[in-house]
Formats: structure tokens, C-alpha cells, sequence
């Protein structure tokens, strides 16, 4: 229903890099009109304009939603392109990292409805997971338009304060490269048992696959779905005792690993 709302009335997507590419490729894929889309970047590719996405073109007047995927970095520099949909009737929906909404509101208004959130890259496949909070602008109806539009492309999740984004970051924003890299250390660490590269690779990749939908399709918790691989004094056991060492373990290190993301996000939105 969003996506047929959108394709009417429009979106102007600010900034189209990987995670822009990523969600509009999902939406494209799942029906949203191409000529409804207006992309604005300074280096658009070129399959945006061969599938039918309107480039660098003037503003469509009323558009359902305008989009915000550019870099904080970036943030000063981009806004102004937009500041003609800042009337209340266009939904703004930014996905940047440490982007404060007060900053949005900064550029269009507290009257102008915004939605904050932190999607992330599966989205491209219909499989993302995102975060998402309202200004006091924002009404059912808008947050309503926001979900569905981010749940054509995965699951959504509605926060309760603006502040916990910055976790939400560290945690599903960020994690799919802590996956991706479990993956090659996993196959890094096939060959360094003498699997060819490819063979370890191929196993690694297979099986964060098929693990992953184990857990998101069980209903046993990830505890229980780990003890069924664990024969009792066999090689998993074995493994487990290097992986779950109180010190040196992957615990202490995941948890490293999104506190310090967690840590960005917020130093992004201090400038
Ligand atoms: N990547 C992720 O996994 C992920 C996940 C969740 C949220 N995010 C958020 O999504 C946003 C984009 O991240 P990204 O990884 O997609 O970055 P990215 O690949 O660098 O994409 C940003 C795009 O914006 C363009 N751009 C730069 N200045 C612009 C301007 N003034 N007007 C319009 N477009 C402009 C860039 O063009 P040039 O490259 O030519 O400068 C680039 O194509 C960030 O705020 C990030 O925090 C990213
Ligand atoms: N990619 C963005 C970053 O690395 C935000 C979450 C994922 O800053």
C-alpha cells in the first residue's frame, strides 16, 4: 500500500551510495513506479536513469516522502536541496547515522513531519531490519507511511526515544559488516586448515545462511539452537571452549565491537 502511494504521489531520494541503492533497489524490486523517484547525487550511476528513475531533475511538487541518505558529513551541504518540501505535507525520513531529528528541524521546521531511522544493507534482498522514531510533527498516519515503505524491505522496529538509535547503530546499522567479517575470518580460517579458498569460502558463507534462518525461523532461543550442535565432549565443545573464554572470547569482543559503534553514533551527532 505505501509503495502504491509513493508511486503516486513520489519520493526524492537525497544521496544515492550504498545504502540508498540498497533500499531503492528493494522498492524497485517490489514495485515501486521507477518515474516516481527523483534522485538527487552529484555522481548518480547509471542504471538509475535506465531503469526509468528521474536524475538530478527538478522537485516534484507534493511528493509522499523525501528521503534522506547522505553522509552526516555531508548533511550541511545536501539539506538545502530539499528545503522546498519542508511545508507539512511531504514526510521526511532521514537514515543517516548520527543525525540528530532537532537537526532536521533545524533545516524544515518542528512543524514538518520526520521520521529518524537506522535501517540496514540486506535490505537490497527484502531482508534489512530498521529502527524508527517520529518527531512530535510526525502523526499515526505519517509513521504508518514510514513502516510500511521500510517494511517492503524487511522487518521494522518502532523506538521509544530518539536516544536509542545510537545502539540500534552499533548493533543491526553496522552489523551486518561484523557478520560479513565473521564470514571471512570463519573461511580465513578453513584454509588455514587446509580447505581450498573457494571450498572454505563457500562453507562459510552457507553456513551463517542457513544459521541465520534457523534462528529467525525457531522457536527455540539461539542458546538452545547452539546446544543442539554441542555433542557432549565433540569437536563443537571443543571449538566453543576457545570462542565462549570469559576473557579472550567473542563475548568481551562483540561487545567491544558495538560499544564503540554505539560510541560514533553519538560522537557523529555532537558534530
Ligand atoms: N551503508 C550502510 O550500511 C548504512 C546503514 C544504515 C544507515 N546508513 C546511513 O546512510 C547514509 C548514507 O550512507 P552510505 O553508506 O550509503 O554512504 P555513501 O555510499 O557515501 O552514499 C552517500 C551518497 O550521497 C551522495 N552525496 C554527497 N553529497 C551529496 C549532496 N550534496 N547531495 C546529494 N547527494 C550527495 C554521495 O555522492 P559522492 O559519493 O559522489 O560524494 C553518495 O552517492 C549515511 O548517513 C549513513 O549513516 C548507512
Ligand atoms: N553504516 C554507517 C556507518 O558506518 C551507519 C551504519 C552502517 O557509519
Amino acid at each position: 500500500m505505501a509503495l502504491e502511494e509513493v508511486s503516486r504521489r513520489g519520493l526524492v531520494l537525497l544521496g544515492c551510495g550504498r545504502m540508498g541503492t540498497a533500499l531503492l533497489k528493494g522498492w524497485l524490486e517490489r514495485g515501486l513506479a521507477p518515474g516516481a523517484v527523483t534522485v538527487l547525487d552529484p555522481a548518480p550511476a547509471d542504471w538509475l536513469a535506465e531503469a526509468g528513475v528521474r536524475v538530478n531533475a527538478a522537485l516534484p511538487a507534493d511528493p509522499a516522502i523525501a528521503m534522506i541518505a547522505v553522509k552526516p558529513q555531508m548533511m550541511g551541504d545536501a539539506l538545502p536541496a530539499l528545503q522546498a518540501l519542508g511545508n507539512g505535507r511531504t514526510l521526511f525520513v532521514s537514515i543517516a547515522a548520527g543525525t540528530p531529528i532537532a537537526q532536521f528541524e533545524e533545516s524544515f521546521g518542528s512543524e514538518t513531519p520526520i521520521v529518524r531511522s537506522m535501517p540496514n544493507t540486506p535490505a537490497a534482498i527484502g531482508k534489512g531490519v530498521t529502527a524508527m522514531i517520529g518527531n512530535d510533527a510526525a502523526r499515526a498516519q505519517d509513521l504508518d507511511l514510514a513502516e510500511e515503505l521500510l517494511a517492503a524491505v524487511g522487518s521494522v522496529v518502532r523506538l521509544e526515544r530518539e536516544d536509542q538509535i545510537d545502539a540500534v547503530t552499533g548493533v543491526s546499522g553496522s552489523g551486518p559488516a561484523y557478520v560479513f567479517y565473521m564470514i571471512e575470518c570463519l573461511a580465513a580460517a578453513g584454509e588455514a586448515q587446509g580447505l581450498a579458498p573457494d571450498l572454505a569460502l563457500e562453507l562459510a558463507k552457507a553456513t551463517v545462511e542457513g544459521a541465520g534462518a534457523l534462528a529467525a525461523g525457531a522457536a527455540e532461543r539461539p542458546a538452545t539452537l547452539r546446544d543442539n550442535v554441542t555433542s557432549p565432549n565433540g569437536t563443537t565443545q571443543a571449538g566453543l571452549a576457545v570462542l565462549m573464554d570469559e576473557g579472550a572470547g567473542l563475548a568481551p569482543l562483540i561487545a567491544r565491537t558495538v560499544e564503540a559503534a554505539t560510541a560514533r553514533s553519538k560522537e557523529l551527532a555532537n558534530g
